[in-house]
């Protein structure tokens, strides 16, 4: 009852005969929708929710209704490591869709915003949203705009110049939305009347086809992203990326969401839902941009410089040394992938105070608050990102011109007031100590970020770290996701450094096969000393690097490795019958098998074959790490290693023994049988849930096993005879016994006989004496035998 009394006054039907004036209109839904009330029942929680933040505010005449979705990710995982471990969540982000829809719109004067919050309606006792709160605040020049506008919707309003169709479809807009505003109800009404609103809003938006921006909110229960796309009518072109958090709202949003993903235009991939396994929502906002933003509008951004708000297609931050803002929300900044599951997208997202509420005007800054970014530096500092950013970001010049001067034009926002000293970007503090414009190192956190050839990356966390690499979760500004492998070459001799190159090269090679990793992108970041990698690798072999080089390479994402989900077979299986699933083996044997066959067949002997560098992508096995991977000469099958290579639980017999002489003086070498051998010891390990050699512990022990041709591995019965079989194919101590990959796709194991239906027909008798007859084709007495018994089942069948 108490909570009943806070109900917000019931507005005046605004459906009545004469509707009232939008300003009107709008100071009622306001009224009704600011008072949130609070959530009833298990909705009430002290959970963290998201909370808004807002992006800066530019003086325009100009509303953009804006609606899109996407997926917010969440990386609820344990980094992994090279062998074992347990299970890894497994999450990939699709490429986003980049049709969601916004719309321009120019209103004179009167202004709205029109944001989302949330409310509950008691009555109905269930999760009620409204993406299209009604929010006034009339500003003595007239709209506030808040919030999460696009920079291309800015930097539109900043010209000044609002395109001719733009303005039209903006008139159609307006009274579309003044209709769809009149008819929403009071707060206290049923979910369904703000249904319908959303649904008018969708409807509008729809209707307008052209030139439309949009923005996506990505949402994870403590954080929310706003992405912002452009479709234009030839360019369908991802654009911005802006966050924000909300409070108490996301848990609201809920009923909207579902309501506009029906629209599809809104809609970005619904893959990008799945890779986060989080809700998404998505809101309509009406923005204006008639009045200057509050400081705290730049917090949206804040995790992030100019240049990386515009790798990110943010509105630049306009930082005058391009200097780096740590995170607002030190709760939302991404440490380590399995670290919460707001990590991933809220420091995409940006965290702000809970004081900077949608409805903050305040310009002023609060006290103990750090420094403010004149607007002068700041519009000098957006020429030079500007010019910076050109090649970049292929901006043609005809477009950046159009930028530039309508940046000119635009009165720039002081910077945000809510960031306090604490959170001042690293770099401005420092120079400001020393008092000198000391020349920017780099423009882009590197905590936050890599920067592979000019792309940003931002860090999602550790998946994992082999012995010379860490490999991390990183996404892009379009929401894909990578591995982002980091290889440091100080303290490397360049023949190592060599090899780590030569990976490249074979992914490079690689290319296309569906089977392998791909390899996206990759820099080294000493160019000249990967000429002399390259070239003088032979000269310099034993001189180690000492400056400070990385090789990065952008890697498709893999979710999980055979190792882990072996480990969690193993643990299945032990709660069953003790048995592995014969039907999971044939799968992820033949996928195994078919990888290494690609590298074989490119005349690329892997060399470290084990569970951790089978990758699952999207349902199938994918190979990684070809760190220690050699080429097959063109004159021989084997190759010539410099160093012992492996992993020791599922090295050959030739790969302990390299370059050693054998009984007949030959030189040993590893090439694909030795392959094949770690594949066996991988099908052994999926089999009995260990390696061949697993009780042999030390190095020592294990080599003299490996090493002893007379070494017996033992197999324990299984129910398919057919399996042992397989497995002492793979694992014949001589190399040249082993079978290669083609037959083993062949095998029984794999391709079981048919075994025909007895009695067999005529025909039947007669193609198996036929088969017989050619396998003794050489013996007459066979043959004639056989055409004797041919031609007498032929007359039997006849009688
Ligand atoms: N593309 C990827 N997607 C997802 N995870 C990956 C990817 N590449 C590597 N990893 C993870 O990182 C770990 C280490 O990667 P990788 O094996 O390439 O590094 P390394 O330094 O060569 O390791 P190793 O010591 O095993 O040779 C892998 O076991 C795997 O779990």
């Amino acid at each position: 009852m108490e909570r009943e009394s806070k109900l917000p006054q019931q507005v005046p039907s605004s459906a009545s005969s004469s509707p009232p004036r939008a300003p009107d209109l709008l100071r009622h839904v306001q009224a009704a929708f600011k008072r949130s009330r609070p959530i009833t029942g298990n909705m009430a929680s002290n959970v963290s929710r998201a909370r808004r933040l807002l992006v800066p505010e530019v003086e325009s005449k100009k509303i953009t209704v804006s609606a899109g979705l996407t997926g917010s990710n969440a990386f609820g995982e344990k980094p992994r490591t090279s062998e074992g471990g347990g299970p890894t969540s497994q999450n990939i982000a699709e490429p986003v869709r980049e049709d969601s829809a916004c719309i321009p719109v120019s209103i004179s004067e009167a202004t709205a915003s029109i944001i989302d919050e949330s409310y509950v309606t008691g009555d109905v006792g269930h999760r009620a949203t409204s993406a299209i709160d009604a929010q006034l605040d009339f500003k003595a020049e007239g709209f506030h705009h808040r919030a999460t506008c696009a920079t291309d919707a800015q930097l539109d309003a900043k010209a000044g110049s609002v395109q001719p169709d733009l303005v039209d479809g903006a008139k159609k807009v307006e009274s579309s939305l003044a209709a769809t505003l009149s008819s929403v109800g009071p707060m206290g009404q049923s979910q369904g009347a703000n249904d319908r609103t959303a649904i008018d809003i969708t409807a509008t938006m729809d209707n307008m086809s052209s030139h439309m921006h949009s923005i996506a909110l990505i949402e994870t229960e403590g954080a929310v992203g706003i992405r912002a796309f452009r479709n234009d009518k030839h360019d369908v072109k991802q654009r911005d990326f802006q966050s924000t958090q909300m409070s108490d709202t996301s848990s609201m949003r809920s009923g909207v969401i579902q309501m506009l993903e029906k629209k599809e235009d809104f809609l970005v991939h619904p893959a990008t839902h799945s890779a986060s396994g989080f809700p998404c929502a998505v809101t309509a906002s009406v923005h204006s941009m008639s009045a200057p933003m509050p400081n705290s509008t730049y917090n949206s951004c804040s995790n992030m410089d100019v240049e990386t708000a515009e790798e990110f297609n943010l509105k630049p931050r306009l930082a005058p040394q391009g200097g780096v803002v740590t995170p607002l929300c030190p709760k939302f900044q991404p440490t380590c992938v399995g670290s919460t599951r707001q990590s991933a997208v809220s420091t995409l997202v940006s965290g702000s105070a809970p004081g900077s509420s949608l409805g903050t005007q305040d310009h002023s800054l609060s006290k103990g608050q750090g420094s403010i970014v004149k607007e002068t530096d700041q519009s000098k500092a957006a020429e030079l990102h500007d010019k910076s950013s050109k090649e970049k970001l292929g901006i043609t010049s005809g477009d950046l011109d159009n930028r530039q001067s309508q940046a000119q034009s635009v009165k720039v926002p002081p910077f945000s007031s809510s960031i306090d000293a604490s959170q001042v970007n690293k770099t401005e503090k420092s120079s400001s100590a020393k008092g000198t414009s000391a020349p920017r190192k780099k423009n882009y956190d590197p905590e936050l970020f890599f920067k592979v050839n000019g792309k940003l990356y931002q860090k999602l966390g550790k998946i994992g770290s082999g012995g010379s690499s860490e490999v991390h979760k990183v996404i892009t500004s379009d929401c894909t996701i990578y591995a982002l492998k980091k290889i440091k070459l100080k303290g490397r001799d360049y023949s190592t450094a060599y090899g780590f190159y030569q990976e490249i090269e074979y992914l490079n090679k690689l290319k296309g096969k569906n089977n392998i990793i791909q390899l996206v992108d990759y820099e080294v970041t000493d160019k000249r000393l990967l000429e002399e990698i390259r070239h003088d690798s032979v000269n310099t072999k034993d001189v180690r690097i000492r400056e400070d080089v990385y090789i990065y390479m952008v890697l498709e994402y893999g979710e999980i490795d055979l190792a882990h989900m072996l480990s969690q077979k193993w643990k299945d299986t032990d709660c069953s019958n003790g048995q592995i699933d014969e039907n999971w083996l044939r799968f992820y044997w033949q996928q195994m098998l078919l990888a290494v066959n690609t590298i074989h067949e490119e005349r690329i002997v892997h060399s470290d074959l084990k569970p951790a560098n089978f990758l699952l992508v999207r349902g199938s096995l994918k190979l990684i790490d070809f760190g220690i991977a050699k080429a097959i000469m063109s004159d021989t099958t084997n190759i010539q290693r410099d160093a012992q290579v492996g992993t020791l639980n599922y090295m050959s017999p030739e790969a302990f023994m390299w370059n050693e002489q054998d009984a007949s003086g030959n030189t040993i070498k590893c090439g694909r049988p030795s392959d094949i051998w770690s594949l066996g010891c991988i099908l052994y390990q999926m089999v009995y849930g260990r390696t061949p050699f697993a009780d042999y512990k030390t190095f020592w022990a294990k080599f003299k096993v490996i090493t002893d041709r007379n070494h017996e591995i033992k197999y324990d019965p299984v129910r398919n005879p057919w399996l042992i079989d397989l497995m002492k194919k793979c694992l014949a101590w001589d190399r040249s016994e082993r079978w290669r990959i083609p037959q083993l796709l062949q095998h029984p194991f794999l391709v079981p006989p048919v075994s025909p239906q007895l009695p067999l027909s005529r025909n039947e008798h007669c193609k198996l004496l036929m088969e017989i007859a050619e396998i003794y084709r050489n013996n007459s007495q066979v043959s004639s035998l056989c055409s004797l018994l041919e031609r007498s089942l032929t007359k039997l069948a006849e009688d």
